[in-house]
């Protein structure tokens, strides 16, 4: 079966490569309908949500997979937020967010003018294309988690989800 992820950069499709090994798995740009930074839990499951159902419907009986990274506070603190949408042929929408970490004020402020967290991550860590590499969640644990092993554990959890349903469909049925 065929998996199709909204997105070209490595992180995301990589973790689904990883995650989904016995399958074909494609990257496919397709918008998120959302802002490109988006600033809130709901807004960016939305983004992840719009790519995996465009990238579903792009091809006859094929899985859509959408990643998506963002921002959103608790209380004053912003963190990093992700999240992940995976739609099955029959339409079923599949969600499940990843692990957070705090951003600093000066990222904060950075944010808050406008500009994408990807473009700050580089000046701030002085390396080049950190949202394609490690990610801000590598920058900020030391490289202890990076972005694509943050969002293979977002499809961990979309995997089990589907095969969870499956499962009940069948004892049900
Ligand atoms: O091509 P796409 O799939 O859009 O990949 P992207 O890197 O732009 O990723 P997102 O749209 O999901 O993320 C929204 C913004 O947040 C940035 N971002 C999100 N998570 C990040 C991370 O862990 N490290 C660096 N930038 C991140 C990203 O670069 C964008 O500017
Ligand atoms: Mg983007």
């Amino acid at each position: 079966m065929k998996f199709i992820v909204g997105s070209k950069n490595p992180t995301k499709v990589n973790a689904v490569k990883e995650i989904f090994h016995h399958e074909v798995v494609v990257g496919l740009d397709v918008p998120s309908n959302v802002s490109a930074q988006p600033f809130s839990d709901e807004e960016t499951m939305h983004g992840a949500i719009n790519r995996a159902k465009q990238c579903a419907a792009s091809e006859e009986n094929c899985f859509g997979i959408g990643l998506e990274g963002g921002v959103m506070y608790v209380d004053d603190q912003l963190y990093l937020c992700n999240w992940g949408a995976l739609v099955s042929p029959d339409g079923t929408v599949y969600t499940a967010s990843g692990a957070r970490v705090v951003l600093p004020k000066e990222i904060e402020l950075e944010l808050k003018q406008g500009v994408e967290l990807g473009g700050i991550m580089d000046r701030f860590a002085k390396r080049k294309g950190v949202s394609k590499k490690e990610g801000a969640i590598g920058i900020f644990t030391n490289d202890l988690l990076s972005r694509s092993e943050m969002f293979a554990q977002v499809m961990t959890l979309l995997k089990g989800q589907l095969e969870y349903s499956r499962n009940n469909e069948k004892c049900s049925g």
